[in-house]
């Protein structure tokens, strides 16, 4: 399946609940073959952009729109979505659910057994076909749960922490399982709190806090605004000499390693010609921060602003 032009938007939605404001303004979008991390602290709005995303929630105000256009019942039945609260019939075969579930997606029956044995096969689970969801593992739950928001064949996958609880191998499955979705065409969005696992999958990521989008982009335009850092290990000297060095600090220790910030107009040279005169230098390196870094830094910044 090809759909070049896939485009889900989310567009400055808003959403209390009573006295909590879950929701301000939130916007970002997905774009066809595109894989995007939603990121953000428990309670930051995630699960519940996505629920409004799929129509199951309503929002106060803004709007979703899916190709240019609003979000109907007719659009979201082609929205692939794995819930956070899982959402499946826990007494039904893990087959049988599946045929079900694509069948209501509006497949017909023998087009739906056979869409269910193509994902029961991928994702593992072929020897668990037969049995009743209820008596499943919670990762092989899992693996069902995303069969059953592939199994009708989606354009757009809305998926709800879909790596939590998972061994490393259903996680390179489920890795590789959206990778190929998204090189299909299809939009990707899940919200996860394995930062590492988003910095390493994700094109885009978005970083959500109290209900709004802080910031959003790739890892590397993410990483464009952060000040320069190096990272340094002096053989026993400690890090006194970073004090004599105007517009650097220490960030960081890990042992006899040291992350240093360079203000604007800092000579790296100069840092490495003082390290190199209190000691023996090991490394000497630019240190890109992390995504999980980037993360703490956004989160820190808004908390003090
Ligand atoms: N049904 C509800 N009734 C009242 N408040 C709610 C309800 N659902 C969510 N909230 C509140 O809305 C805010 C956003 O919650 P949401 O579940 O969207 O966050 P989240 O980012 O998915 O968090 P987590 O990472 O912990 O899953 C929180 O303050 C939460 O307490």
């Amino acid at each position: 399946m090809s759909v070049p032009e896939a485009l889900l938007e989310i567009d400055r939605i808003s959403k209390r609940y009573g006295d909590v404001v879950a929701l301000r303004d939130m916007s970002f979008e997905v774009r066809a073959g595109e894989m995007f991390g939603f990121v953000g602290s428990n309670g930051a709005g995630k699960t519940t952009t996505m629920r409004i995303a799929l129509g199951v929630l309503a929002a106060d105000s803004g709007e979703v729109r899916w190709n240019g256009a609003p979000i109907t019942f007719e659009t979201r039945r082609r929205i692939g979505y794995m819930p956070e609260e899982r959402g499946l019939y826990p007494k039904m075969k893990v087959a049988e659910q599946l045929a079900y579930l694509a069948e209501l997606h509006g497949s017909g029956s023998a087009a739906a057994r056979r869409a269910a044995d193509v994902w029961i096969e991928r994702l593992g689970l072929t020897e668990k076909r037969d049995e009743e969801v209820q008596k499943l593992s919670l990762g092989n739950q899992q693996r069902v749960q995303l069969a059953a928001a592939l199994v009708h064949d989606p354009e757009v996958l809305v998926l709800d922490e879909p790596f939590s609880g998972l061994d490393p191998v259903a996680v390179d499955v489920m890795s590789q399982v959206l990778r190929e979705k998204c090189d299909q065409g299809v939009p990707v969005v899940f919200s996860s709190h394995q930062l590492d696992l988003v910095e390493r999958l994700c094109d885009r990521v978005g970083i959500v806090r109290s209900g709004q989008m802080v910031a959003s982009g790739s890892v590397a335009e993410l990483r464009s605004g952060t000040t320069e850092r190096v990272m340094v290990d002096v053989d026993g000297a400690g890090y006194g000499w970073v004090d004599e060095l105007t517009g650097v600090r220490v960030v960081e220790r890990q042992g006899s390693r040291a992350v240093l910030e360079l203000g604007d107009g800092v000579d790296d040279q100069v840092v490495l010609r003082a390290a190199s005169a209190a000691g023996r230098v090991r490394e000497f390196a630019p240190h890109r921060p992390s995504l999980s870094e980037l993360f703490r830094n956004v989160v820190t910044e808004e908390a003090a602003a």
